[in-house]
């Protein structure tokens, strides 16, 4: 399958003999629902996530544009059916949906942090995750909206509220992260950044990014400034983006290649697949007695979503100092989502 081949190339070059396997027996049916789907990251993402051969139905939502969307990707030569649903008809968008991805919600502009966006984005991540915990309650959840930080306890409390709250099927997204530090990375050592991968843990927002540079081979030897250098260029990588766009929003296209690649995991979970490591911003046990419950590391994918979250592993002394910065401005984002829920 053409789109199955281009597909495994671009988004995820690690996993071409799956995808050759399944993409011949494509035997198990499987709905995911982009919500969010005409903005800036819904559009690409959509687009990828109808080359993914495990996709076999795709279910487009937003407040405006997604039926364009749905129409424009629906002639890409791939099976599967594409619909594209408007703000009344969120309901049908999500019947079905075993995979919700949210990317719905505003983005930053010069000056703004991600904690700017939560007066406007927690409501809007509130009410889809109220519809999902009525229409979809089984379905895996991967929040892409800022401040992730936020928006997943939103997800969390909200579900919970709503008696459905499953822990192992609601995801922060924060695969960008990895994305950007192995890209850094490789343009520093001049390797492929495939052989120049860093553990990020922590959040998604300035210091609460945590790359672990002393667990990658390729990156022990940095330091001093060099070090220094790479570290803000991790945690602040979105800002690169954002100044770039000069008001025009944040990342949206290396976001929905990231959004694709971490779907595909979490798709490639659901079919048994063994083995599927990446990371992700889930309720966690690693911190929780520091009053952190949710937190990023790596994440072992299976059919229910996580199966088992590895801890962070040995930290250098510098990495412990940035581990201890993050946690407490996680802890207040991570307070500030749950309060906005529980005072609805
Ligand atoms: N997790 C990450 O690493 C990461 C990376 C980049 C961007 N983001 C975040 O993703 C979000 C989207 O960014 P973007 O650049 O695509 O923005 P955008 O403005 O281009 O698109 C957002 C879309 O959401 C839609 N929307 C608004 N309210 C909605 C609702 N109630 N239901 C459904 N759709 C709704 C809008 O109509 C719009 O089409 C932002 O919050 C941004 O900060 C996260
Ligand atoms: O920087 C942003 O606001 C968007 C996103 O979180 C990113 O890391 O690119």
């Amino acid at each position: 399958m053409f789109a199955g081949r281009i597909f495994a190339r671009l988004v995820a070059p690690a996993f071409v003999s799956q995808f050759r396997t399944f993409s011949s027996s494509a035997a198990r049916q499987t709905k995911v629902a982009v919500l969010g789907a005409g903005g800036g990251i819904g559009q690409p993402l959509s687009l990828l996530l109808k080359m993914d051969p495990f996709v076999s139905s795709l279910s487009l939502y937003d407040i405006r544009g997604a039926p364009g969307v749905a129409a424009d990707v629906s002639h890409i030569d791939v099976t599967g059916a594409v619909r594209g649903y408007t703000a009344d008809h969120l309901d049908e968008a999500l019947d079905g949906a075993e995979v919700i991805v949210i990317p719905a919600g505003v983005p930053r502009k010069p000056g703004m942090t991600r904690d700017d966006l939560f007066n406007t984005n927690a409501s809007i991540v509130r009410d889809l995750a109220s519809a999902i915990a009525r229409v979809s309650p089984q379905a895996h959840i991967l929040v892409i909206s800022n401040p992730v930080n936020s928006t997943v306890p939103i997800v969390a409390a909200t579900l919970e509220k709503a008696g459905v709250f499953d822990p192992r099927r609601v995801f922060g997204v924060t695969s960008l992260d990895v994305s950007r530090a192995a890209r850094f990375l490789s343009e520093i050592t001049a390797k492929d950044p495939k052989e120049s991968v860093v553990t990020v843990v922590g959040g998604h927002s300035g210091v609460t990014i945590v790359p672990l540079l002393s667990q990658s081979p390729s990156a022990k030897d940095i330091s001093g400034e060099a070090y220094e250098k790479i570290i803000h260029r991790i945690q602040f990588g979105g800002d690169e983006v954002v100044k770039a766009k000069d008001g025009a929003g944040s990342a949206t296209l290396s976001m929905a290649y990231a959004g694709a690649r971490f779907t595909h995991a979490v798709l490639r979970g659901l079919r048994g697949h063994k083995n599927v490591i990446t990371p992700s911003f889930v309720k966690s046990p690693l911190f929780a007695d520091q009053g952190v419950d949710f937190f990023s590391s790596k994440v072992e994918l299976g059919p229910n979503g996580v199966e088992k979250i590895h801890p962070v592993g040995d930290l250098s002394a510098e990495e412990e100092k940035l581990l201890a910065a993050c946690l407490p401005d996680l802890k207040k984002n991570i307070e500030k989502g749950k309060a906005f829920v529980a005072q609805a």
